[in-house]
């Protein structure tokens, strides 16, 4: 028999933006009632962020030891994915149990509604055959899943996609990795260090292609450092699967690819047609759902996280998730402002960027100087000898004298971004962050000479 249930907020999907969300609203007194279809959390605890870090972590640890003997000894190391597997499902994930999260939004005063949510009108969401009534709203969170190219024979066959990477209890001996975006190349140099033998094809010219040219060819050059093959301006003609391998033809001839996984890390994308987002007047081919600042897609609907597309990152669902919570609560605040979002590719060395390319920010028709420096120009980079890979590259705003981009690559280089996070965010003078003191000897210092070198 079906039901009508009168609830203050209903929030459909509770990854980190929904899960913020449900909680933050519950808190405040709200009736609220958070629907999961599977692991309260979402994609980042349990097949994302947080176990491909722990990953990363590993292998760091790996490439580091390598580096011991030109500074410091003789080390033996024995790669081991059981630690790494141990401690994504012991530590991370709880063996993909989320008894941790539900009880959290429990104590939160939340209700959590196990099911697949689906709007059936202005403020009202089924979940089997109950219905939701929001008296305030409804919150659309449910994220992304894997984009899967027209590539003919990979329907169908058993590749992986993120999920499987980060529940692999054994490496394979030999991975293709279907596209060169923050996926692609954090996995393949994980994997490469634990000895898997990787080939990486990428579509665009460079990896990493929506960032810094100089990003990408730091990329190829760390991946290609660590073993793995890296194919740029490459195509798929076909994939096929025997059973025990996958064969991987590309465009233009030459001996096929041959692995014993093929790992598709080809982008993301929003599935709004099961949500049946045309009940209440949006477009369910959109691909994403468009909100204003203060995230509100409709009447009574607000949308947060990788659904907006305004970049597929934990940060920016949680920072979203903030805004409308404060909307929901009829309180003020200003709008999203998207111009200094950063974001950080976990390959060793971390590639930081924030803001825009030079590329982007000339073809908004700025006048811009830029400058380009490599870390190991700076005593610390010189001091750290191998591993010391990465660089400083600015983009500035010549007319208003202020940074509008910047890339932060190096060891630390997600840390030493911050900064510049802060310079691209506060609009800081680029006459005020030259005539500041830059702490001696820090790999942050390549950016008091990079600001010197603007041109
Ligand atoms: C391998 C990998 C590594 C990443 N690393 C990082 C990183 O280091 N840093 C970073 O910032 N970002 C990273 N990301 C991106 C990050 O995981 C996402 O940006 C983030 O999880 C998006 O959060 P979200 O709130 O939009 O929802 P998601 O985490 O996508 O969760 C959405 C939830 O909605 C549920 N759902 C969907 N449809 C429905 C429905 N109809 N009814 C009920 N529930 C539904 C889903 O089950 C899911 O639990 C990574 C992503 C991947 C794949
Ligand atoms: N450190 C982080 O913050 C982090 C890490 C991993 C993922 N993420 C998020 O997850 C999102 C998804 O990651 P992703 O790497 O899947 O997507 P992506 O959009 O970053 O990269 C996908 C890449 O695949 C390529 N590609 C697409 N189709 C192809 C084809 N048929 N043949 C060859 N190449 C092809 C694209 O040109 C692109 O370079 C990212 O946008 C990012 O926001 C973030």
């Amino acid at each position: 028999m079906s039901t009508n249930e009168q609830v203050d907020v209903v929030v459909v999907g509770l990854g980190p933006g929904g899960e913020y969300v449900a909680g933050t609203l519950a808190e405040a007194g709200l009736d609220v009632v958070g629907v999961e279809a599977e692991l309260v959390g979402g994609e980042c605890p349990y097949w994302a962020c947080v176990p491909s870090k722990m990953m990363i972590r590993a292998g760091n640890l790996l490439a580091e030891a390598g580096r011991i003997p030109a500074l410091a000894g003789e080390v033996a190391v024995t790669p081991d994915w059981g630690r790494v597997a141990g401690r994504i499902r012991n530590e991370a994930t709880d063996g993909w149990n989320d008894q941790v999260a539900v009880d959290r939004l429990a104590a939160r005063g939340g209700r959590l509604v196990r099911g697949t949510g689906r709007l059936t009108g202005p403020r009202r969401v089924a979940v089997g055959d109950r219905t939701f009534e929001a008296r305030r709203g409804v919150v659309l969170a449910t994220g992304t899943r894997p984009r899967i190219p027209p590539v003919p024979g990979l329907e169908g066959a058993p590749y992986w996609t993120n999920r499987d990477a980060m529940a692999a209890k054994e490496l394979p001996e030999s991975m293709v990795v279907l596209g060169g975006g923050a996926i692609g190349v954090e996995l393949a140099q994980v994997f490469a260090r634990f000895t898997c033998v990787v080939t990486v094809i990428e579509g665009q010219e460079r990896l990493l292609s929506q960032e810094e040219p100089e990003a990408g060819e730091l990329a190829a050059q760390a991946l290609r450092a660590d073993g793995v093959t890296v194919l740029t301006g490459a195509r798929v003609r076909q994939v096929s699967h025997d059973g025990t391998a996958f064969t991987i033809r590309l465009e233009g001839g030459g001996e096929p690819l041959r692995a014993e996984r093929l790992l598709v890390a080809a982008g993301r994308q929003a599935d709004l047609a099961p949500l049946a987002v045309d009940s209440v007047g949006l477009d369910p081919t959109a691909g994403v759902v468009h909100t204003d600042g203060q995230m509100r897609a409709a009447d009574g609907l607000w949308a947060v996280g990788d659904i907006t597309g305004r970049g597929a990152f934990t940060h920016v669902s949680m920072y979203q998730a903030e805004i409308a919570v404060r909307d929901i609560l009829r309180r003020p605040g200003p709008d999203a402002d998207y111009r200094a979002l950063p974001r950080v590719t976990f390959t060793d060395p971390e590639i930081g960027a924030v803001g825009l390319t030079e590329r982007q920010a000339r073809e908004r028709g700025l006048r811009v100087r830029t400058s380009v420096l490599p870390l190991s120009s700076s005593t610390r980079g010189w001091i750290h000898g191998p591993g010391n890979e990465g660089f400083i590259k600015l983009v500035e705003d010549t007319d208003r004298g202020v940074l509008v981009g910047a890339t932060s690559a190096g060891p630390a280089g997600g840390e030493v971004l911050y900064g510049l996070n802060v310079a691209v965010h506060a609009e800081i003078p680029v006459d005020r962050l030259q005539h500041m003191i830059y702490t001696y000897p820090t790999f942050h210092r390549t950016v008091e000479a990079a600001l010197g070198a603007l041109r």
